[in-house]
């Protein structure tokens, strides 16, 4: 790495300052999925080339992660790497299509236990992901300081539904048939999978990744008790064993369990820096909760931008009123931006937040400084 060109400097750490908890001029604001189907430059590229191989061609992933950022530009203090949580099971040597206006798809899922002796034993993830490891650093040099680099990974249970099940699913039902009648082989098949989601997001820190998020996208399928047992060890072993890795400091680490909302407390004590709260919560059970001890992204209802330009103002000033806007709090959707979404929607989201994150801003100022006059008086 010593011959590696040097990242330009970092124009704007708004959200690696708030992740870390500390004070922020105004809250920072990224959308997950941010760079996707929504976008039509991004269904241009689409039109164009296979979902996998943009995923695998870093000039193409690079291209697609910078659209959102040069769309919006100024108003997005976060990029994400194009990719998709589904290049594990890739890895681990499953065949994944993606297809389109279906979703992901595997001609050949995990049925029987026995099944998983067709995975790959010991991934190397140089080998075998390598490819996303220079998107992160060729997308890192584009992005010329511009905002953070968010690298990521598909959570152990969530990779292991998609595994059995072989695409998206109502009920889980062959996945969680596994983690009940057989729960020594699930674990067995979660824990390999957590060996690669470590491997892979320590190398995508070296490439040049400044924050991690791990999607639990289907977290809020199992239960308090079972998500206890399947998920929530795994997440902590994730952040524990990367941190062990890079150094306590290193990036700051987010979770994002989504329909867990049973679990915020305990998902608050295992290392992340910062929780990522799908809309089942409000800022103020969230923030009694975590007490202050992780920060908060998130978190409106992605449908609520549909809902016409009142009802996202409307919703934007109670989410960041809520949270407050200096201090733990990283403004996002509740779960990815959905494909049919305007750009203007997402447009006024953005500014919705740059403008009431200000106001709060020089509001808690002003009480301060009136607090301090209190105090001398
Ligand atoms: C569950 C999950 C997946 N992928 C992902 C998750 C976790 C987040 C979540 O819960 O939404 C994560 C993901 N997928 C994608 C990104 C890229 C970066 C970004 O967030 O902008 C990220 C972070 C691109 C994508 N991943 C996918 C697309 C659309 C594919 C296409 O162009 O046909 C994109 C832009 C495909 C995908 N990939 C997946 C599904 C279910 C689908 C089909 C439905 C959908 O689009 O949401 C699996």
């Amino acid at each position: 790495m010593s011959d590696a060109k040097p990242f330009p400097p970092l124009k704007n750490d708004l959200i690696l300052r708030a992740a870390r908890g500390e004070k922020t001029e105004r809250a920072p604001v990224w959308v997950m999925r941010q760079a996707g189907r929504y976008l039509p430059e991004f269904r241009a590229e689409r039109v164009e080339n296979d979902f996998f191989k943009i995923c695998r061609t870093p000039e193409l992933a690079t291209k697609v992660t910078l659209q959102p950022i040069d769309r919006y530009d100024g108003l997005l203090d976060a990029s994400i790497i194009f990719s998709d949580i589904l290049v594990i099971p890739q890895a681990m040597g499953m065949d994944v299509q993606m297809v389109p206006g279906k979703g992901p798809h595997f001609p050949e899922p995990l049925v029987v236990p026995a099944d998983m002796a067709k995975l790959k034993k010991d991934v190397d993830v140089n080998q075998e992901l390598q490819y996303v490891f220079d998107a992160i650093t060729m997308t890192r040099h584009a992005l010329n300081g511009r905002v953070p680099l968010i690298g990521f990974v598909g959570a152990p249970w969530t990779l292991m539904a998609y595994m059995i099940e072989g695409g998206g699913s109502k009920t889980l039902s062959k996945a969680k048939e596994w983690i009940f009648k057989h729960p020594k082989v699930s674990h067995e098949l979660l824990g390999r999978i957590t060996d690669v989601c470590v491997d892979f997001l320590i190398g995508q820190v070296r490439a040049g990744a400044q924050m991690l998020q791990v999607f639990e996208s289907w977290g809020g399928e199992l239960g308090p008790h079972d998500f206890e047992l399947f998920s929530l060890p795994y997440l902590a072993q994730i952040v524990s064993r990367v941190k062990a890795a890079l150094g306590e400091d290193a990036v700051p680490m987010t979770v994002f369990a989504k329909g867990s909302w049973y679990a915020l407390d305990k998902l608050s004590e295992i290392g992340y820096e910062t929780v990522s709260l799908d809309w089942t919560h409000t800022p103020e059970s969230a923030k009694a909760t975590t007490k202050g001890r992780v920060t908060l992204q998130g978190n409106m209802d992605p449908n609520m931008l549909y809902g016409g330009d009142e009802a996202i103002v409307a919703t934007v000033e109670r989410m960041v009123r809520g949270f407050g806007s200096t201090g733990r709090y990283i403004a996002n959707l509740g779960h990815g931006i959905l494909p049919t979404v305007p750009v203007e929607a997402m447009e006024l989201f953005l500014k919705t937040v740059h403008r009431v994150g200000l106001e709060v801003a020089a509001e808690e100022k002003k009480a301060e400084v009136a607090s301090d006059i209190k105090v001398l008086g």
